[in-house]
């Protein structure tokens, strides 16, 4: 770059987007790292940002589960071509080709792509609830999405730093580095 230049801003072609990953079955690391794959490979959005691997336990409908498999959770902030519903079909496709069955509510399972977040709206649409009903009170959610953004807020609920300062669920880093493309610990 010619000295004295501002580097160039990536610009933003979409909207932008929170994506939060779960798996507690299998090869939990292999399979978000293979997820978030799956969506860099996509023409319809960008991967701006991921945050490390966390480790939490097992929430159930009933409270925390010590005795099932504990979860690892990541969260990425991209950008995307895609309306709501074309990005629910989209983490929908990748979470069916990873092996994603759908028996019990918060059972189990290989993977789970939520969109915490889009572009700060707010919708009661069953197909597609924004932001996502249960983001505000997860720490597993609001930790690593604070590292993504440190700033973020989420809509109707405020600072995602003050949600997870009264979030109780327990999230112990797992990876020392983001699962960024350039990054990470592969
Ligand atoms: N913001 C959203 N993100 C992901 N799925 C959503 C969203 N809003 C509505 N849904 C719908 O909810 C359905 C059930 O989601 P899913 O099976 O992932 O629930 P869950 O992971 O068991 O629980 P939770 O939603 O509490 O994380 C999805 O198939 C999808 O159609
Ligand atoms: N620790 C943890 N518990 C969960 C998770 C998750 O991602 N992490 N996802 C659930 C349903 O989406 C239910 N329970």
């Amino acid at each position: 770059m010619t000295p004295g230049m501002a580097r160039p801003q990536r610009m933003r072609v979409g909207a932008p987007a929170v994506l939060a990953f779960g798996s507690n079955l299998g090869d939990r690391a292999a399979t978000i790292r293979t997820a978030l794959d799956a969506l860099r490979a996509e023409p319809g959005l960008r991967v701006e940002a991921v945050s490390r691997l966390y480790e939490t336990p097992a929430l159930k409908l009933d409270g925390i589960d010590e005795e099932a498999p504990a979860y690892l959770n990541a969260v990425a902030r991209i950008d995307t071509v895609l309306d709501p519903l074309a990005l629910l079909a989209l983490v929908n496709r990748v979470e069916d080709a990873l092996g994603r069955l759908r028996t019990e509510r918060w059972g189990d399972r290989t993977i789970d792509i939520d969109i915490v977040d889009y572009d700060g709206i707010v919708s009661d649409d069953e197909r597609v609830t924004l932001p996502h009903p249960r983001a505000h009170e997860r720490a597993f959610v609001l930790v690593p999405w604070l590292e993504v953004d440190p700033e973020a807020v989420l809509a109707g609920y405020g600072r995602v730093s003050d949600l997870a300062a009264q979030a109780t669920d327990p999230v112990t880093p797992y990876t020392a580095e983001s699962l960024d493309a350039d990054g990470g610990d592969r």
